[in-house]
């Protein structure tokens, strides 16, 4: 069935259970009352019986609401209960079969969903199991060799043949496979990576720039033969993907071998990393806690060692927080530099134009991401993509000498960062001064408005219908039941509902959210939207020329990883990244420190205004001692390989200090 029939048909059917539920206790009421205005008890207790013992008690629970409502109708006396009675029991009846259908169906497709969902579960037990018995055995002490190389070194031992892309593959299988049974970051490993990894060892294919490097990706990304479905149970019924996106083929003609495939949250719009296919992943740092997401996967993966280079993707932060949670580095392009056709459009109708989602690496060093980008921006890409700029990788920028001009702030303005992040950015600014760079401080614009007034109309434009249609066929993971619970109300009571919510967490963003996800209205309200964007960016880029910046650094995230199941309470905090993908701005991280005892005891001094602070006090005031912190580096857009050059300072600067 094509999508669009899919669509409509769950539109429909969504419509009709929304139009029942709401208007049938009416009706019930209506059906319920003889002239007399008593209930039909007799009736409905003989249609009862005819069904059963069980519905006995339905039947007197129903029975006492009509006696309820009967006698408040009664008392009121807006209702004269003259209406004909033998009509009164056929309303009846159809209400309450309907209800019983509804139910009936809700069963049934529950069953449906969970068998389907079993179904992948087994197939990706079975794979990993497969592998792990059939893994290549290389020796213990070659597999910790192979570990403990760099990118580089990796890359300089496979071109000289000192290490097999074979053995490689075996090593970063092995402490994938390991790290997995502690932190569940995999969906599935690549069956045929092996081939590819025999293909790298030719001797002809030795000089390609990613010969035989293992790459992890994460879930979202199309890969003949395999589902990506974004953590929706429903996708999987299109079937695995019949071919390799743009950058897995990329990835794939340079010599990468993809040896797994990542976790990612359900629907990809938070960053907590659990889905009812694939399950929950865990911080590499501390196992309570989440890896972010939504490229989470990737970043327990790269957390844990267990990879070298990942590729993710990002249209709110899913490169940079899971990097920040799990102390990794990352890039998030200019959306457009390396294209839309590698994860996008898992299911069509999900697709705005305003804000775009991107991939991008991710990685343990800078250099790797360095290299991952000089390697993918290459003809080939640019042939099989003729919508990327062919704009190769301009190494004279990133190995440029010029001492920068480096704009930088500690707060967005609304949620206050914690004090080992803010501790980060002290090293990182002290790092960039130390090697000679110029500091000028940095104010930024209203996030908050950016945040609900422009991302989040811009991402939920269509009210969320189109999300919210794919849950009428899908379980919902716990992590985001409430706001999808929230939606299945009238949209005037949603609305009724953000007030209040603005009221109870004292934070006007909460109910600004829940009213932009609404949606807009008609086309003008979209356009009026755009408008709004294109002038939000020429506001931002005015205010950047004006101090003649040629990047800022400021804090990734305003907070660490935290606990599994907190993220509804912390959503705030992405103000920091969404920032720069309403502005399509590159924006990279780089870990720079991890929080220390004397942070956590500088938490009494967090502010408890907003509930979102309460939540931030509350979650990170203990146990986040280790856990990694990263700045966030930001460039101009298509300005890659300067947002990589301030990467490489904070790192040099940071290491210098470490030294010092
Ligand atoms: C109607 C149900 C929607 C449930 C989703 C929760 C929505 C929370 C609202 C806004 C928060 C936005 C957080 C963004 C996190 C980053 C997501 C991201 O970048 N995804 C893109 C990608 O993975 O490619």
């Amino acid at each position: 069935m094509s999508y669009s029939r899919q669509s409509l048909m769950c539109r429909c059917y969504g419509a009709m259970k929304k139009c029942f539920v709401f208007t049938s206790p009416f009706l019930l009421l209506i059906a319920g009352a003889d002239k007399d205005g008593n209930l039909i008890q007799q009736k409905l207790h003989s249609i009862c019986c005819m069904v059963g013992e069980g519905c006995k008690y339905l039947y007197d629970v129903i029975s006492d609401t009509f006696s309820w409502g009967i006698q408040h109708v009664q008392d009121t006396g807006i209702f004269d209960c003259n209406g004909n009675l033998e009509l009164r029991v056929i309303i009846a009846s159809v209400v309450l079969g309907a209800y019983s259908l509804l139910l009936f169906s809700y069963v049934w497709k529950s069953r449906n969903i969970r068998a389907r969902i079993r179904l992948k579960q087994d197939s990706c037990r079975a794979s990993i199991n497969d592998l792990k018995k059939n893994i290549i055995q290389v020796p213990s002490k070659r597999v910790e060799e192979i570990l403990s190389c760099n990118f580089q070194e990796l890359r300089r031992r496979l071109k000289k043949g000192e290490v097999t892309a074979t053995e490689a593959l075996a090593a970063f299988q092995q402490k994938a496979l390991t790290e997995n049974d502690r932190l569940n970051f995999l969906v599935e490993p690549v069956k045929e990576a092996e081939d590819l990894a025999k293909d790298c060892d030719q001797k002809t294919n030795r000089d390609r720039p990613l010969n035989g490097i293992p790459v992890s990706i994460k879930e979202n990304y199309f890969m003949e033969g395999y589902h990506s479905t974004g953590g929706m149970s429903t996708l999987l019924k299109y079937g695995t993907v019949k071919e390799d996106g743009v950058l897995v083929k990329v990835l794939k003609h340079l010599g990468a071998v993809p040896f797994v495939r990542t976790n990612i949250p359900q629907l990809m719009m938070t960053f907590e990393c659990s889905n009812p296919i694939y399950g929950c992943t865990v911080n590499p740092y501390n196992l309570k806690r989440g890896p972010g997401g939504s490229s989470g996967g990737e970043g327990a993966i790269l957390g844990a060692e267990a990879s070298i280079l990942g590729w993710g993707s990002d249209i709110g932060g899913s490169l940079r927080i899971p990097s920040h949670f799990c102390g990794v580095y990352c890039l998030k392009p200019t959306a457009g530099r390396l294209g839309s056709k590698s994860n996008e459009e898992l299911d069509e109708g999900l697709v705005q134009s305003l804000i775009n989602p991107t991939p991008g690496p991710m990685a343990r060093d800078v250099d790797t991401l360095v290299e991952a980008m000089k390697a993918v921006l290459c003809p080939f890409m640019f042939e099989l993509d003729p919508e990327i700029p062919p704009i190769p990788f301009n190494t004279e920028v990133y190995e440029s000498k010029k001492k920068l001009r480096i704009g930088y702030y500690y707060s967005d303005g609304y949620v206050t960062c914690i004090p080992g992040v803010k501790r980060g950015l002290d090293e990182a600014l002290e790092g960039l001064k130390n090697r000679k760079h110029e500091l000028v401080e940095f104010v930024v614009p209203d996030v908050r408005a950016m945040f609900s007034e422009l991302f989040c109309k811009a991402c939920f434009g269509d009210g969320s219908e189109h999300v919210m249609n794919m849950f009428n066929d899908d379980m919902v993971d716990p992590t985001i039941t409430l706001i999808v619970l929230m939606h299945q109300f009238p949209k005037f009571i949603q609305k009724y509902l953000s007030y209040i919510s603005t009221w109870v967490t004292n934070d006007r963003v909460t109910g600004e959210q829940m009213r932009a996800m609404l949606g807009v209205g008609s086309v003008t309200d979209w356009w009026e939207l755009t408008g709004k964007v294109i002038e939000f960016r020429k506001s931002f880029l005015q205010k950047w020329k004006d101090l003649e910046l040629d990047a800022v650094v400021c804090p990734t995230f305003p907070y660490v990883a935290p606990p599994t199941g907190a993220v509804k309470y912390l959503i705030g905090g992405v103000t920091y990244t969404t920032l720069y993908n309403v502005l399509n701005f590159p924006a990279g991280c780089v870990p720079v420190t991890k929080v220390t005892a004397v942070d956590q005891i500088a938490m009494q001094d967090y502010p408890s205004n907003m509930a979102v602070e309460k939540f931030i006090k509350k979650y990170f005031s203990a146990d986040t001692g280790g856990l990694p912190v990263t700045v966030q580096c930001v460039g101009l857009p298509y300005q890659e390989e300067m947002v990589l050059r301030v990467m490489k300072e904070v790192e040099l600067g940071v290491a210098d200090l470490k030294q010092s």
